[in-house]
């Protein structure tokens, strides 16, 4: 870079010395005047030969006199003597290095005669820096004692310009410097990066006659002269869209970013303008200007001739005469002879192969290979996150979320490709930027396994270094849905305080003044998310609401949502909140997908399978842009970097959390669980999983205090038996053997085979278990507990053992406990008072009650004693006078049930009960144990 600038400076002063120096002859040349003035006649000849130039008067002495004398000769020679003197320095060294320096800025096709390169397609990628000048003649200053030829270049791509002016006189002239110069520019680049637009005022065809073999290839459009409008317009689009995509990460122009990131792929766009002298209706000429501001910026060169126009931005001239022509460059007092053109057969041969290479590359297939740069984990994502998505004419689409779009909608009918698409994106995402610069939160409501590939499995134990969540089945879950925005609103706001404490607001800003700290942008997908809102009720109502204050505020904390639909058309929470909606600036269209993009922008209709509308600007129709997407769930595509991404990741860096709706959480693997120690006052009993982002367990505290008892409710003996086993083996693990004691009593004859695993189990663990079968037992042991609780009663210590009493299905002894004893009091006394007492005597009661009905009756009163209970096939109306009288939203659904524990909780939450087999399964699961 700094070579460049320092070529770049010599350039200026190179040519600011020839401008001087032919300035200051001149002015000499003056000084000179004031000289000879001393001698009258000398002076007299000398003023006429400043007067018309010494050039002119050496061929026309007769200008300054009528018949020559000694004067005359003795002033020219003075002339003469003086404009060698000052040109002497110049012409020694001036044109070799004026020669060297294009020569070295202008390499290759850039500066080399035509000979050299037309016929041969250009190599130069769009990343690399574009030659700084191109050549157009040689220059010559004729006045000059020594005219040493000097070779003639103006700079073009993304750093100027060209106006050219002819007296419509040598219009052939004007056409071959054209000509020349677009040829040089085409044969310097891979076919394909430029592109050139030609309008000329005066012919519909006929101008550039040689570069038409490239029409049919899409790389020249000869626009309709009356229809200058709709190419300035196609042009303004362009740069729009450049600003909206390319540009969103905040670089000024396509060469800063390139600079910056090694980043290019949009192609230059060369548009020819051929005017007639005559200035341009008002409404172009300001369009023009626009175009002209902002285009080399985005990759936009303008060559202008004969349309008088102010410019306000990097622009040279060329102005032809009859023979030769005059540059801003080289200023009025060189003369530059413009290089002959080719033959009209050699242009078009060379325009055809050009134009035939860049077809055999548009056609060559591009897979998901294609969309991992070769260097992996190189770009940060400080300003934002960029990645191909898919192909268009073989170059890569690219998708951009950042400042200015934050979020993507994607809509496609089933089948369509949106997952395909996912991984597309995803994969080029995580191709690019580390586990440090991007994480990943991914959900999927549908039914089936999108996302599972990004887990460990059985046969292909990799995974995604970046994901940190993974929900596949979430279905029904829609709570999961709710749990993964509360968790990107709380660390928005983490963000939005770290941002405040540093005194900046972005996370861009962020990140620059907390270097050390990990922000890495977060994005968030939810493929199906209409489920989300599946239905009229307090989740849809709050999904909603969260979503709205991610989606308004995520954009400054680096954290992105990405929503993928059937049908987006159906979702009230979009179109009944334009807020929400307006944030979601990227859209993605699949073949026939509806709403996606906006009302009058149907190209998702026309869309060939396999196929994109990749959208940054809300959907309206200038911001289309079709990418062919490339298989990237087919073996080998993901999986395979998915590899080489895991053979790169920290070392102890873990795998994603799953949550996998359709599996029930293994207790023995929840670290809840396996970090359970013992010695613990007032242990806990966990008794299913809580649906959130960290799968946190559902946790009831038994300490020593009224109501600790826990009541699970519902007709199925799965579902029981879980909750009832898992608060048993979470309490067991946190007392020293033989230092609790278990009271378990099947009271319905399908659990005798549970209780029995369970007692094994307990016993193993060291604690006393007392199991009894049948109704009978249970009223005797009701009694004994009953009388123990009498016992101690006033004591206030924790010298006494903990006794938990399981009572499997307590509503079948019901009959039975309300015979009355000898003491005239019944089991069902005794139950209620141990229900009443037990708990500040340490003792507890897990029961099981089939219907909330029956917990009542055994209650006979209020249910203050049941401190904690979860439901299951339960409805939610039932249940309002257990959770102090709210109203309970809950329909039952298979596996699921509601946890409320008054101590703690404010109204329900739903839960997954464990499956217990591991935990069950001989030997003890270790701390941490997976
Ligand atoms: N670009 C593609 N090239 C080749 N095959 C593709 C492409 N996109 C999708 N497919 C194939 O089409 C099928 C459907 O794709 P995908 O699952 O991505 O669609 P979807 O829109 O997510 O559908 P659904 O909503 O029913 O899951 C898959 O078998 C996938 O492999």
């Amino acid at each position: 870079m700094r070579k460049r600038n320092e070529r770049r400076s010599s350039i200026e002063t190179a040519f600011e010395h020839l401008r001087t120096t032919v300035a200051t002859a001149l002015g000499a040349a003056e000084n000179e005047l004031e000289r000879v003035r001393a001698s009258y006649a000398q002076r007299e000849f000398a003023q006429r030969i400043a007067a018309v130039g010494l050039a002119r008067a050496e061929r026309d002495p007769s200008v300054v006199c009528d018949s020559r004398d000694l004067a005359f000769d003795g002033a020219m020679q003075e002339a003469r003597s003086e404009r060698e003197q000052i040109f002497t320095e110049w012409s020694g060294h001036g044109p070799d290095r004026l020669a060297a320096l294009v020569a070295e800025a202008a390499p290759g096709t850039a500066g080399r005669p035509w000979q050299d390169w037309l016929g041969e397609p250009g190599t130069a990628e769009a990343s690399s820096l574009p030659p700084q000048l191109w050549r157009i003649g040689t220059g010559q200053v004729p006045a000059s004692p020594d005219p040493r030829p000097f070779p003639v270049a103006v700079p073009m791509i993304d750093e100027a310009h060209l106006r050219i002016t002819s007296n419509r006189q040598n219009l052939e002239a004007r056409e071959s410097l054209v000509q020349n110069l677009v040829l040089r520019m085409l044969s310097h680049y891979k076919p394909g990066l430029v592109r050139v637009h030609v309008w000329d005022v005066a012919q519909l065809t006929g101008t550039l006659p040689g570069l038409y073999p490239l029409t049919n290839a899409g790389l020249l459009t000869a626009h309709d002269p009356t229809r200058l409008g709709e190419m300035l317009e196609e042009l303004s689009d362009h740069i729009r869209r450049i600003h909206t995509s390319a540009l969103n990460g905040g670089h000024i122009s396509l060469r800063a970013l390139a600079e910056d990131t090694g980043q290019r792929d949009e192609p230059w766009r060369i548009a020819v303008l051929f005017g007639d002298g005559e200035p341009l209706r008002e409404e172009q000429q300001q369009q023009l200007q626009r175009v002209a501001r902002n285009g080399l910026a985005c990759g936009i060169q303008l060559i202008v001739a004969d349309l008088p126009m102010t410019v306000n931005s990097s622009v040279e001239s060329v102005t032809l005469h009859a023979e030769e022509a005059r540059t801003s460059m080289t200023g009025p007092e060189a003369v530059v002879r413009l290089d002959a053109p080719p033959s009209r057969e050699l242009v078009t041969k060379a325009c055809s192969a050009i134009a035939t290479e860049f077809v055999t590359r548009r056609s060559r297939v591009r897979t998901f290979a294609d969309l991992v740069p070769e260097t992996l984990w190189v770009q940060r994502s400080a300003s934002g996150l960029q990645a191909p998505a898919g192909f268009h004419e073989g170059e890569p689409v690219k998708v951009t979320l950042g400042d200015a779009s934050p979020h993507t909608l994607i809509g496609g009918p089933s089948g369509s490709g949106k997952t395909n698409f996912l991984y597309s994106m995803l994969g080029g995402m995580v191709a690019r930027y580390s586990p440090d610069e991007l994480e990943l939160y991914l959900l999927d409501f549908k039914e089936g396994v999108s996302f599972a590939q990004f887990t460990p499995g059985r046969r292909d134990p990799t995974w995604l270094p970046h994901a940190q969540l993974v929900g596949v089945n979430v279905n029904e879950d829609r709570e999961f849905g709710l749990a993964l925005l509360r968790f990107l609103a709380t660390e928005m706001r983490r963000r939005a305080d770290a941002a405040k404490a540093h005194e900046v607001t972005k996370l861009e800003e962020l990140r620059a003044e907390n270097p050390s700290g990990r922000w890495p942008r977060i994005v968030a997908v939810i493929d199906e998310f209409q489920y989300l809102f599946a239905e009229r009720d307090t989740v849809s109502a709050q999904a909603t609401s969260l979503l709205e204050d991610v989606a308004r505020r995520g954009r400054s904390q680096g954290i992105h949502l990405v929503l993928a639909s059937q049908d987006v058309s159906g979702i009230e929470a979009f179109w009944g909140k334009p807020a929400i909606f307006e944030q979601f600036i990227l859209r993605i269209a699949l073949p026939k997908a509806r709403r996606v993009l906006a009302d009058q922008n149907e190209a998702a209709l026309a869309l060939p399978r396999w196929h994109a509308v990749i959208n940054h600007e809300s959907g309206v129709k200038h911001g289309n842009e079709v990418a062919r997407i490339p298989d990237a769930t087919a073996k080998g595509t993901f999986d395979e970097l998915q590899r080489r991404l895991w053979e790169r990741r920290q070392e102890g860096a873990a795998p994603p959390r799953l949550f996998d709706g359709s599996l029930l959480p293994a207790l023995s693997e929840l670290p809840d669980f396996t970090g359970l120690m013992t010695g613990s006052e007032s242990p806990v009993a966990l008794l299913g999983q809580v649906i959130d982002v960290n799968g946190t367990a559902a946790a009831v505290r038994m300490e020593r205090s009224p109501g600790r008892n826990l009541a699970v409710i519902g007709s199925v003996r799965v579902d029981a038996v879980s909750v009832l086993g898992a608060a048993a083996l979470s309490l067991a693990r946190q007392h020293d053997a033989k230092k609790a004691r278990f009271t378990v009593l099947g009271l319905v004859e399908e659990v005798a085979p549970d209780v029995e695993q369970l007692k094994g189990k307990l016993e193993e663990l060291g604690h006393e278990t007392d199991v009894r079968h049948g109704v009978d037992a249970a009223v005797e042991v009701v009694g004994e507990l009953a009388r123990k609780i009498d016992d101690r009663s006033g004591s206030v210590g924790n010298t006494e053992t903990p006794e938990y009493v399981l009572f499997y299905g307590v509503d079948a002894a019901h009959s039975a406990m309300e015979k009355k004893g000898h003491d005239f009091t019944s089991g069902l006394d005794h139950l209620r008072k141990l229900l009443k007492q037990g708990p500040e005597q340490r003792v507890h009661v897990l029961g099981w009650w089939r219907s909330a009905q029956r917990v009542k009756t055994t209650l006979m009163g209020p249910v203050d004693e049941i401190g904690a209970w979860v439901a299951f096939d339960v409805h939610g109306q039932e249940l309002s006078s257990f959770a102090a009288g709210q109203l309970v939203h809950w329909s039952p659904r298979a596996r699921r049930g509601l946890f409320f524990d008054r101590s703690v909780h404010s109204q329900p939450e739903v839960v997954l009960p464990f499956d217990l087999a591991g935990a069950l399964a001989a030997g003890i699961p270790e701390e941490g144990a997976e």
